[in-house]
């Protein structure tokens, strides 16, 4: 099956002072200021939000590091869109590296979650129920539910 979303179109993002926030010959930011590493245009396609910003971080789970990419934002700001197009292309990026790797066996885990208002919603179950979140023996935090593909 074929996703038929495309995603080379752009991804939207907030503008930001470039001269304030951007890290690459900006001034440093003053306290309780964000710090940016990179700022994408308006018209930033999703592939290269994805190639500069969260490729490096999808694929170091290849080399044994867990790795997190998540999206922040108001409503309707594009994070489901844009964390649509990173996640297509991030596992295209993962199953070319297996397909190519014949001689190693490979066991991947794969987990999606909102959070949102406090509750968190497990984004590849059918049921739209909240997922409880317990307190492990040892004091840690763990979800009642994940989905492995
Ligand atoms: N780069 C883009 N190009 C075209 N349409 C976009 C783009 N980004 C977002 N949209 C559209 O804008 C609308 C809102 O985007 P999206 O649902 O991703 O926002 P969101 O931040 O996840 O919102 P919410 O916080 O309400 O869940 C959607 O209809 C989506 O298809």
């Amino acid at each position: 099956m074929t996703t038929t979303t495309n995603y080379e179109r752009t991804t939207r993002t907030m503008h930001f002072d470039q001269t304030s926030h951007n890290t690459e010959g900006g001034a440093e930011p003053k306290e309780n200021e964000n710090k940016w590493y990179r700022v994408f245009r308006n018209d930033s396609p999703t592939k290269q939000v994805y190639e500069e910003a969260a490729k490096e971080v999808a694929l170091s789970v290849l080399s044994g590091i867990n790795s997190s990419i998540f999206a922040y934002g108001q409503t309707s700001s594009g994070k489901t869109y844009t964390m649509s197009g990173i996640t297509d292309f991030a596992i295209a990026d993962i199953f070319n590296y297996i397909e190519k790797r014949t001689e190693r066996e490979f066991v991947l885990k794969f987990s999606a979650l909102e959070i949102y208002n406090e509750s968190v919603r497990d984004l590849l179950s059918v049921d739209g129920t909240p997922l409880r979140l317990l307190d492990d023996p040892k004091g840690q935090l763990s979800r009642d539910s994940q989905r492995k593909l």
